[in-house]
């Protein structure tokens, strides 16, 4: 397995859990967005999540999402980490993580090098902070679309807290991701699909392998 941690997002079949696990990944994600092509029941993930060995974390993402909403994840018992995809205060991640008691991880959306710096404001509010490329204003979904940004700007930043890269990731381009940035984990959704929402265990497998081979 490889010293960077993997996360393949937005897992919906049995096939493809089976697939990332095989291939090494670290951490499963379960997108549950209504809007998204990924999106997944409660009850969906915990039957995913069920064959899953223990030592691969399970991490459900979503977006802006209520007290309730978490209540149910959580209540299907199954998950090990919250990925919070949306406009979340630190104070709200802070919240969540006290309310929930699982580990809370928080996308940070990049365009520009402030908005890494504004990434500081979570520091102890969360446990892992992951950089994702900005959408446009208006963007159906605030991630997984296959975006990047320019990965350059995290050269050189120490950050505090525990991290990871996602945004536009793919098997052709991950070796440079790494090589500019030093990420720990890296995360990835649409660069293992052959169309939204369609994962494909031949780029599961390539990814990963690439990553490997960092
Ligand atoms: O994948 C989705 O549909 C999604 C919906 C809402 C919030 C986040 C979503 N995906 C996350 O976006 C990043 C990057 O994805 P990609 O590799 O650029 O397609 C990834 O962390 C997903 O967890």
């Amino acid at each position: 397995m490889s010293r960077i941690a993997i996360k393949i997002c937005g897992l919906s079949t049995p096939d493809t859990v089976g697939a990332a696990v095989r291939a090494g990944a670290a951490y499963l994600g379960f997108v549950h967005f209504a809007k998204s092509p990924r999106h997944v029941e409660a009850e969906q993930i915990r039957a995913l999540a069920a064959p899953v060995p223990p030592h691969v974390g399970r991490v459900a993402v979503v977006v802006d999402p209520t007290d309730d909403m978490l209540a149910q994840l959580a209540a299907a018992g199954a998950l090990t980490a919250l990925q919070l995809h949306g406009k979340e205060s630190p104070e709200r991640a802070a919240a969540i993580r006290a309310r929930f008691g699982l580990p809370v991880w928080k996308a940070i959306a990049v365009k520009a090098r402030g908005d890494i710096a504004a990434a500081d404001a979570y520091a102890g509010a969360v446990d892992r902070l992951l950089f994702d490329a900005k959408t446009p204003d208006g963007a159906a979904l605030p991630g997984g679309m296959g975006l990047r940004f320019d990965w350059t700007l995290l050269r050189g930043v120490a950050v505090a807290t525990p991290w990871g890269l996602s945004g536009g990731l793919s098997a052709d381009n991950i070796a440079e991701a790494i090589r500019v940035t030093g990420a720990p984990l890296v995360d990835v959704s649409s660069g293992v699909e052959s169309a939204p929402g369609v994962k494909d265990v031949d780029k599961i497998a390539a990814f990963c392998k690439a990553v490997a081979a960092c």
